[in-house]
């Protein structure tokens, strides 16, 4: 588990949707509003069968219809491939969820 330098961050961020990185935290962040809170659950829970299956867990912080997932890799303290390949996979769940963005 490598991590990934300001380069390869930066590149990847290029190829994700609305994620930014906080170089502080050691994280990269996406928010996003649902309709409303059930549609934000559901989001959430496809998501967690995603993160289960590939054994790598975002942080996710639901406020009524807002969902921000943190992503980083705990054990490497930074982030790493992992952490943008579960973005990307979570801005596809998020695609389906809210097809009008
Ligand atoms: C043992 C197992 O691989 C771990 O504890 C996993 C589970 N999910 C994880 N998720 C994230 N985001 N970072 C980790 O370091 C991590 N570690």
């Amino acid at each position: 588990m490598t991590l990934l330098n300001e380069q390869q961050i930066t590149d990847g961020l290029t190829h994700l949707d609305d994620w930014e990185w906080d170089r502080e935290h050691h994280e990269i962040r996406r928010t996003v509003k649902m309709p409303d809170f059930m549609s934000a659950i559901h989001l959430i829970t496809a998501i967690a069968h995603v993160a289960e299956q590939a054994n790598h867990h975002p942080d996710m912080d639901i406020r009524y219809n807002k969902v921000t997932f943190h992503q980083t890799t705990h054990a490497a303290h930074g982030i790493t491939e992992n952490d943008m390949q579960l973005a990307a996979r979570i801005d596809e769940l998020v695609a389906d969820a809210q097809p009008r963005g």
